[in-house]
């Protein structure tokens, strides 16, 4: 099996990013949701990309924001990609970041959404790179602790790479990845001591346990 690939996301400060980075993540979320605890400014943001080592990818998390001015804050900070929620396919404007479209998945119809997005995508030539699975909590977008229907998610192929979102923490993720098989897992909230404060040992931990699977 491919090695699975681990976001730390939602890291709010330079220490809890270089920590998740020299951890062994591959990539680190930084989220520009307001009302997300773990919201950062641009301005933030960009002191902790900038004390990052160089071979972590970083990924603008963007709720309800235009794709155009989600790229602009990509753009300005050099993210690698987009992940952003409740959008419609990109239209044909083309722009150079990775688009990762973030679905909240309570039943098996909400899935055949995930498959029709990605279709319709590439038939707008705008296939997205990864699709991001999280768990639905109504009136919550994410970072909720909640887990995802794996076993809906057990098999489920819309073509692309899945991420797989919710709930996760240290002590769930190997059976998640064995449930789901998941191209990569995504993590906020199960690494943190408190909302918006990574623990770097639940981390290291996180870490150690996704790289321990076969
Ligand atoms: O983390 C947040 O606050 C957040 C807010 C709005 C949209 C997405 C958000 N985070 C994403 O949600 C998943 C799951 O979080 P958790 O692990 O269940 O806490 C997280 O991986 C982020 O991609």
């Amino acid at each position: 099996m491919a090695p699975v690939r681990i976001k730390i996301c939602g890291v709010t400060t330079p220490a809890d990013a270089r920590h998740a980075a020299e951890a062994g993540a591959d990539a680190l979320g930084l989220n520009f949701y307001p009302k997300s605890p773990r919201f950062l400014t641009p301005t933030a943001a960009a002191a902790i990309v900038r004390d990052l080592p160089p071979f972590t990818a970083t990924v603008g998390v963007f709720v309800g924001t235009p794709m155009r001015q989600a790229c602009a804050v990509a753009f300005q900070l050099g993210l690698r990609a987009v992940q952003s929620y409740n959008d419609h396919p990109p239209s044909d404007d083309p722009f150079p970041f990775a688009h990762v479209p973030a679905f909240r998945v309570a039943d098996a119809t909400q899935l055949d959404a995930v498959r029709r997005f990605v279709v319709a995508a590439r038939a707008a030539g705008r296939a997205p790179s990864a699709v991001l699975i999280d768990s639905f909590v109504a009136g919550h977008m994410g970072g909720t602790g909640h887990v995802a229907p794996w076993h809906l998610l057990a098999g489920f192929d819309p073509g692309v790479p899945v991420i797989l979102a919710g709930g996760l923490t240290p002590e769930n993720v190997a059976d998640a990845v064995a449930a789901v098989r998941p191209w990569a897992v995504d993590v906020a909230s199960g690494v943190e001591s408190s909302p918006g404060v990574k623990d770097p040992d639940k981390v290291a931990r996180f870490v150690r346990a996704v790289r321990d699977c076969h």
